[in-house]
């Protein structure tokens, strides 16, 4: 009998939901039932769009939804009252509940979340404040509301497994280092993941053999350098504070800034519970700022088309902190490139942005064609190169919630018969 699955994306700014029924037959792809998405946490009124079908809500706006477990609780109300969605009318046909965990430490793969490994996260909670907290929150809502669900924990650090130690270790004392565990573990894996898949079915080459210098640019934006498949550097470090700036979070800065931005930034600050210690510092490199501190909205398509100068001046930043990893990782990758690929809500809509970058990088052959471009994206894998570029740039609409959902039924047998 088919089992359905529930596949839980929190992002920053975001909660994604896609229902899937598993396949009849031992296919491994499971078919989307319906797909709910609570977006702009960071812009309130939070909106929700939802699509089942041809049945579609577009833009609606939300009272009362601030954080990721509202958002959670709102979408599973929905979901199981739609009528049209009649796999879903009782609670208890979910059979497992995959959950984006952002930081997943020294895991290397997906877990089944019983208690040992929910306090393993919510140790984690620390370093990725914006990110284990909430999941956790929605892990325990799971628990409270789907009882008969199996939790499973799918990392966005675990695709980042493949850093050479000389690229994931920070030189400093290595005592200190070790014991803490701070090296950089790198994030967006699950999208990272998708991408390399998206990509080897677009070219028709194996996964072992592709190159990519992929961009996932959302709230939070990171680029990864991807060689023979597997993750050789990423700009996010032991936190997703690391590397490109994003809605709310300023990116890499002089470590020393903070010293002299405030004298109390080594404090707790007041969002510190006791489930997260958080000091001022973090809190404001990770919360109030990058575009919300530049031009007071998180939302980048406003900046984009914005002739303001502070959201000019945000613009510029994104594009020129993006052209320090794209020009590196062509390098490391000895020029041998399949594509540059943009994704997550920026790279899949910001045309401008991406005109930009790529310009950025055309003496070593990436070019646009304006018209493909500019146009919405509707594949899954687009090619927006002009004809005659060297190398390809492509736009892949991420969809972190199915390649979770796929890999429920590679690892299935792992995770059933585990409480
Ligand atoms: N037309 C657009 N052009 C550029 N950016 C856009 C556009 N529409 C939405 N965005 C941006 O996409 C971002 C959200 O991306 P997404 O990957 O969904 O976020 P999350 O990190 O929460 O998963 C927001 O900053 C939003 O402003
Ligand atoms: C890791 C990260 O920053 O994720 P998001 O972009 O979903 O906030
Ligand atoms: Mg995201």
């Amino acid at each position: 009998m088919p089992e359905i699955i529930l596949s839980i994306n929190a992002g920053s700014s975001s909660v994604k939901i896609s229902v899937y029924k598993t396949p009849s037959d031992d296919s491994k792809v499971p078919t989307q039932l319906a797909e709910a998405v609570v977006e702009g946490l960071t812009a309130p009124p939070a909106k929700l769009k939802y699509t089942r079908g041809d049945e579609k809500v577009k833009g609606r706006e939300l009272e009362n939804i601030s954080s990721q477990e509202d958002a959670f609780r709102y979408i599973l109300d929905h979901l199981t009252n739609d009528k049209g969605l009649s796999e879903l009318n009782h609670k208890n046909d979910i059979k497992f509940t995959c959950h984006r965990v952002v930081h997943g430490g020294d895991y290397s793969r997906s877990q089944v979340i019983d208690k040992k490994t929910y306090h393993q996260i919510e140790d984690l909670s620390d370093l990725a404040p914006l990110h284990n907290a909430p999941a956790l929150s929605i892990v325990r809502a799971v628990a409270d509301i789907l009882p008969h669900a199996k939790n499973v924990a799918y990392f966005d650090s675990a695709y980042h497994s493949t850093l050479p130690d000389y690229i994931c270790t920070y030189p400093i004392n290595q005592e200190v280092a070790k014991k803490n565990g701070l090296r950089k573990y790198g994030f967006h894996g699950i999208s990272y993941s998708f991408i390399v898949h998206a990509v080897s079915t677009h070219l028709n080459k194996p996964v072992n053999e592709l190159n990519i210098i992929a961009l996932h640019l959302g709230s939070g934006a990171s680029a990864c350098c991807i060689n023979n498949g597997k993750s050789l550097d990423t700009s996010m470090g032991l936190t997703p504070l690391a590397g490109l700036p994003g809605a709310t979070r300023s990116g890499s800065i002089d470590p020393s800034l903070m010293f002299h931005f405030t004298h109390t930034a080594g404090k707790p600050s007041r969002s510190s519970t006791e489930k997260m210690n958080i000091t001022q510092a973090e809190e404001i490199l990770n919360k109030n700022s990058g575009w919300k501190s530049l031009t007071g909205t998180t939302d980048f398509g406003k900046i984009s088309s914005s002739d303001r100068d502070e959201d000019q001046l945000a613009f510029n930043i994104f594009a020129d902190r993006i052209s320090n990893y794209t020009a590196p990782y062509f390098t490391k990758l000895d020029g041998k490139v399949d594509a540059l690929v943009f994704a997550g809500g920026i790279g899949e809509k910001g045309g401008k942005l991406r005109d930009a970058v790529v310009k950025g990088v055309k003496c070593l052959g990436f070019e646009l064609d304006a018209a493909k471009n500019g146009k919405d994206v509707e594949d899954v894998v687009t090619d927006i190169s002009a004809d005659g570029a060297k190398y390809k740039t492509l736009v892949v609409q991420t969809d972190e919630q199915l390649e979770m959902a796929r890999n429920v039924l590679e690892d299935r047998d792992r995770f059933v018969g585990k409480t």
